[in-house]
């Protein structure tokens, strides 16, 4: 039998209310123990499911901790599918600490990160690839972010992954009765079928991979790199993206120093935007160590934001910076076009025939909308825009896709070598597993443990 686990569900800190959370078979009994409600009888049960007023109280001494409302839930109807009991207490860490005290001194552990989630998961209530989805839901920072987990919670990706294994099953089922009984009389599996199958199923695999670039970034976010030579208008992108003077902005070349970081939402997309120092060669200790901060950012970011000034002539560290870009993801802002032209933008479009170049006057806000577009543009280039919400956001899941699609190939070309059934028999077993990882059929203790442990407390 498992113990009984408690946390504190809400956030750390101030709130309206907080809320202690228990779970597992003592939890009706610890309930009982320190929760006095306001019109107690001789021997009052807690009903089910029924929000009730009282207080908190140490049963060693009497000493009243705080004015709660509570709720017992019975199993098997419960978000663990154990006895559960809320207690919600004022949103102020002394009681919170306090009443996870005496919950844990009157028979309840500590859970674990993620561990209500992670019995969700073991009792059946939820699937590996929904319980992920939980904690995709809490991180979520924009609206589509939050929509696509919330559509992975109710089972959109497991539905088509179970679609997918289902077409394999019969396909094995096939494979493993003409193997067995040649003789009968069933329909015959013959190569050209097994192809037709195969492919069809491959294809499947393929339609969700596709969507795996865009549902990482809708997932996970986008680093995008503010980069150029110092006073061309990096810091006045930074603030007019954000809406806010963030940066100081001065006609000093050199005037940011560090980076800095913001997070905010282009158009549903969550992007965490670094201005970074001006890259030029300088004696300045100082500026110096920003450079190198600026050129670090460079190299781990998903796109690069690249600032031109078109009001002075190109120089050596443009040039220079153009060829770190090489063929990275770039936007190329041709800034300040609110000045005198004094270069020629056909050659730029010689040197970096991949960017998109943009011509900005960002003292005026113009061509900001643009580049916002052209950010989302990027983020969903490759993947057919998809507006419901089954995407593969999670690496995990992607990495099983991709081994289970190398599978499938390499039981298509046994197919079409006409080697032995048995030996394609392997390779569709062994798809037909990886699928099974992504929904938590066919996963090792270690996989599930790691998943869980990245959630919240009290989760
Ligand atoms: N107070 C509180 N709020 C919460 C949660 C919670 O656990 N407690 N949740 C979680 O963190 C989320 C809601 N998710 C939940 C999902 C299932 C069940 C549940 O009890 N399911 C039962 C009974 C369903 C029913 O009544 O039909 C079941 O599936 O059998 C509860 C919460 C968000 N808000
Ligand atoms: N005329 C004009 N001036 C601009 C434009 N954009 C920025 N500036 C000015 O250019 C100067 C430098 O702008 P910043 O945003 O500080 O440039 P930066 O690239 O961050 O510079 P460092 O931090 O020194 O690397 C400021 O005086 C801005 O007001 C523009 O579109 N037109
Ligand atoms: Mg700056």
């Amino acid at each position: 039998m498992e113990d009984t686990i408690a946390a504190i569900a809400t956030a750390y800190g101030e709130g309206g209310i907080g809320i202690v959370r228990i779970s597992g078979p003592n939890t009706y009994d610890i309930l009982k123990k320190i929760f006095v409600p306001r019109n107690r009888k001789q021997d009052w049960k807690m009903e089910n499911r029924k929000m009730t007023y009282g207080h908190i109280m140490d049963p060693k001494d009497g000493q009243v901790v705080d004015e709660v409302l509570s709720v017992f839930m019975k199993e098997p109807h419960t978000y663990t599918k154990e006895d559960v009991a809320e207690i919600n207490c004022h949103g102020s860490m002394v009681s919170l600490r306090k009443t996870l005290e005496l919950v844990l001194r009157n028979g309840a552990r500590l859970a674990e990160p993620g561990e209500f989630t992670k019995r969700a998961f073991l009792n059946g209530r939820l699937d590996l690839s929904q319980a992920e989805a939980v904690i995709d839901l809490i991180k979520a920072k924009t609206d589509k972010s939050f929509d696509v987990a919330m559509g992975q919670l109710e089972g959109v990706l497991s539905e088509e992954v179970g679609k997918i294994r289902a077409s394999l099953l019969d396909l094995l089922v096939n494979v493993t009765v003409n193997i067995d009984y040649p003789d009968e009389d069933i329909e015959e599996l013959t190569y050209e079928k097994m192809e037709d199958e195969i492919s069809q199923i491959s294809n499947m695999i393929e339609k969700l991979l596709s969507t795996a670039d865009s549902g990482r970034l809708i997932r996970e976010g986008l680093n995008v790199a503010i980069i150029g030579k110092p006073n061309v208008g990096k810091s006045s992108l930074m603030n007019e993206l954000l809406k806010e003077t963030r940066a100081i902005v001065t006609e000093i070349p050199g005037t940011t120093r560090d980076t800095i970081e913001e997070v905010l939402n282009i158009r549903n997309i969550p992007v965490r935007l670094i201005d970074t120092a001006g890259i030029r060669e300088t004696d300045d200790k100082i500026e110096k160590i920003g450079i190198e901060k600026s050129k670090k950012s460079f190299n781990e970011a998903d796109l690069i934001l690249f600032v031109l000034d078109v009001s002075r002539e190109l120089s050596e560290e443009d040039q220079e910076i153009i060829h770190y870009i090489g063929d990275r993801k770039a936007i190329v802002l041709i800034n300040k076009i609110d000045l005198e032209k004094k270069w020629d933008l056909t050659f730029l479009k010689e040197q970096m025939p991949n960017a998109s170049v943009i011509e900005t006057s960002l003292k005026d806000r113009f061509g900001v909308e643009k580049v916002e577009e052209e950010i989302v543009n990027m983020v969903y280039s490759g993947s057919v825009r998809q507006n419901d919400s089954l995407m593969v956001t999670n690496v995990r899941h992607k990495n099983l896709l991709e081994q289970a699609k190398s599978s499938l190939a390499d039981a298509q070309s046994m197919t079409a070598a006409r080697e032995a059934m048995d030996f394609i028999e392997v390779d569709l077993k062994s798809a037909y597993d990886s699928l099974g990882e992504i929904t938590g059929e066919t996963v090792s203790d270690d996989i599930i443990n790691e998943v869980f442990s990245r959630f919240c407390l009290g989760k």
